[in-house]
């Protein structure tokens, strides 16, 4: 079984793939945690090229490129061995963060988007939760962590409300996979939504 997760920067995403990895290892499963960009060590290598790389040191053709290659790379090196292992997969983020990201809200690559990914990754999670979560609260939960993320996160609130209007539309185009878990309230409440989601 493979299954990401994703949402706006802050929404929550790590603490509950964290949590549901170990709900899972917890009942016996072998599960490999992972994240993107990054997961495989060429994949964290690409990572800090873009998180090294400022707002200004590439366009949003290159940093698509970048990310598009350290999914190639995770896919190869991480995702694809441990499923043939029959392991669970869960990923912090995969190939709707571009979609979103790159392809609706921050340039119109949408289609450069999805024709990379049908070249390069071809690999759709089995199920995937989008942690949904008002901006407002999500920015509210301030982290200075001085990564990409604060790049995407620096960019306001505004941003922020494309990003999530980005996944609440790409989960209403593929329900048969994308969950949208309500991402306020308690970690705790959270966990118990992404719980009940489960098939
Ligand atoms: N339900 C919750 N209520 C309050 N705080 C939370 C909750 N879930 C996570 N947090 C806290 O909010 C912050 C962001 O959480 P987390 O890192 O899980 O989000 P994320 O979506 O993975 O963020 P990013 O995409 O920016 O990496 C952390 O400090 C975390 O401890
Ligand atoms: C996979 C992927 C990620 N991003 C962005 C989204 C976030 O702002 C950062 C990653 O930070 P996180 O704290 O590790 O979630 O990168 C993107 O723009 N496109 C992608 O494909």
């Amino acid at each position: 079984m493979f299954i990401s997760f994703e949402g706006i920067d802050g929404s929550g995403k790590s603490t509950q793939a964290r949590r549901l990895a170990e709900t899972l290892r917890q009942s016996g499963r072998q599960v490999v945690l992972t994240r993107e960009p990054g997961g495989s060590p060429g994949a964290e290598e690409i990572r800090r090229l873009l998180v090294e790389g400022g707002n200004e040191r590439w366009s949003p053709e290159t940093e698509l490129l970048l990310f598009t290659a350290a999914r190639r790379d995770h896919v190869e090196r991480v995702i694809e061995p441990a499923m043939a292992r029959g392991d669970w997969v869960i990923t912090d983020r995969f190939a709707d963060s571009s979609r979103v990201y790159q392809g609706a809200a921050r340039a119109s690559l949408r289609d450069l988007v999805e024709a990379l990914h049908d070249l390069t990754i071809r690999l759709e999670p089995d199920l995937t939760f989008v942690i949904d979560l008002d901006p407002a609260i999500s920015l509210g939960r301030g982290r200075a962590r001085g990564g990409i993320e604060d790049r995407f996160e620096g960019m306001g609130l505004t941003f922020q409300q494309r990003l999530r209007d980005g996944f609440l539309a790409l989960a209403s185009e593929a329900p048969e996979r994308i969950r949208v878990i309500d991402g306020s309230g308690s970690e705790d409440e959270v966990a118990a939504r992404v719980l009940a989601a489960l098939p």
